[in-house]
This record gives structure tokens, sequence and C-alpha cells, in this order.
């Protein structure tokens, strides 16, 4: 699994839109060959289903990023929805704990076509000092590793960090769970709110199997160029 992504394929666009007018503007000028798409709080809280069902009949799989995190009841059955709409990823937090994650992966056992089922452990936006203040001391290299742990031992087809953790998680948890990394910002692109952050072909070395990336494609004043110049520097790592 990990090892037939393909450099271009690994891109996933996160489309953080105020307005569906502006993601498709973007989305008409991508090819569902060479990247996927992430719908995320914003744009799903704006448009709801309806509007993953529009990129989907455009021929691009779907990551819901919705991160579930609740009861082991209420996240299982928003997992049943998300594979009721047919999404191709759709991610919970690891700290809903093992029965939550368990009870989830159980309810999409039971689906014909279930996604792709995704933990996300500690926000690329938070760092160490970040962790402390929430009562959870420690660095988030070893807090990533024990959740990515509880994670795989409770069913997860993989997890969410950022790229600097994905070379331990690898060592820890093998191959064939994917890594999926937001934290990613092409050479001399601003970090914004993120801390943990790696290049692209760095976070691939790194073991990366799935980069979501936001601003620095849809804020470029040329998002296609933008992509290229990402593609480009995967295929030559
Ligand atoms: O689950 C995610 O996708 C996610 C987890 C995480 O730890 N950090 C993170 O940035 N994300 C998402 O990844 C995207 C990153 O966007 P940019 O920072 O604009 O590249 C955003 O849509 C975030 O919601």
């Amino acid at each position: 699994m990990t090892q037939s992504t393909h450099p271009l394929t690994r891109i996933i666009v996160a489309l953080d839109f105020a307005a569906e007018a502006e993601a498709l503007a973007l989305v008409e000028r991508l090819d569902p060959a060479r990247c996927r798409l992430k719908v995320g709080k914003e744009l799903f809280t704006r448009l709801g289903p309806a509007f993953v069902e529009t990129l989907q009949r455009r021929g691009f799989e779907v990551f819901l990023d919705l991160k579930f995190h609740d009861i082991p009841n209420t996240v299982a059955a928003a997992c049943a929805a998300a594979a009721d709409l047919g999404v191709w990823m759709v991610n919970v937090h690891v700290t809903g704990g093992a029965r939550m994650i368990e009870a989830a992966r159980e309810r999409l056992s039971r689906m014909p076509q279930p996604p792709l089922l995704i933990g996300v452990t500690v926000l690329t936006s938070l760092d160490e000092s970040d962790l402390a203040a929430i009562g959870c001391p420690g660095s988030p290299r070893e807090r990533v590793l024990a959740l990515a742990r509880l994670g795989q031992a409770s069913g997860l087809d993989g997890i969410v960090c950022s790229p600097l953790e994905a070379a331990p998680v690898r060592e820890a948890l093998g191959r064939d769970f994917l890594l999926v990394t937001p934290g990613v910002r092409p050479a001399g692109a601003a970090a914004g709110d993120q801390k943990r952050v790696m290049t692209p072909p760095e976070a691939v070395a790194a073991g990366a199997d799935h980069l979501v990336i936001g601003r620095p494609i849809t804020q470029a004043v040329d998002p296609l160029a933008a992509i290229a110049e990402i593609e480009r520097s995967l295929t030559r790592a």
C-alpha cells in the first residue's frame, strides 16, 4: 500500500475556501488523476454533503476531514454516514480513545465500501509548549508515537501526523500503516499557524504516503504552477 503511491498522486489539496465558487474555480483546473481533495470543517459546514458529491462526480477521491471526536456510538454513526457518502478517507481524533476507534472500525467493517479510517494524533499547529499547556507533557514525537500505537492496535488504517514524526512512526509501526502529513511547506512558503513543518520531498523521504497541502496552493497567485512545482520537487526527490 505505502510503496505503490506514485509521487504525482501523493498530493491532497486542502480545499479551505469560504465559498463554493472559489473552491470550484480551482477544482475545475485540477486533474483527478494527479491529486485528491480534502473537504474540511469550513466548506462542509457551509455546503454539506452535496459539495462532496459534486467533487466525486467530477472524478475526485475525497478526504472528508471532520476530525470526529465524541462517544463511540456517535463517532461510529458519523463514520457510517461518511461511508454512505462514498468518501475515500475519513478521520477521527485518536484521543477519543480505543473504544471510540474500535466502534468506528466495527461499524465500517459492515459497510460495502468503507473509507480509509485515519486518526489525528497531535495537530501540526501544536509544539511542545502548547502540549504542556493542555496538560500533556512531553515531546510531540513521543505523543504521536504513543497515539499511533494505540490507533494501530484499535483498527486504524493510518494516522495524521506532522512529517517530523513520519520516520519514527514508520520505523515503529511498519510499512502498511498510512502516514498522512499536513504541515507541508515548499521551501520559502510561509508556515502560517503550522508549527511542525517540512518540505514536500523531505516529508516523502521521511515516509509520508500522502501530503495534505492547503494555503501554499490555494493562496498562491498561480495555484496550478504551485502544484506543478511541488510535483517537480517530488519527482526529483
Ligand atoms: O487532519 C488534517 O488534515 C490536519 C491535521 C493537522 O494536524 N494539521 C492540519 O493542518 N490539518 C489540515 O491540513 C490542512 C493544512 O492546510 P495548510 O496549512 O493551509 O497547508 C488544513 O486543512 C488543516 O485542517
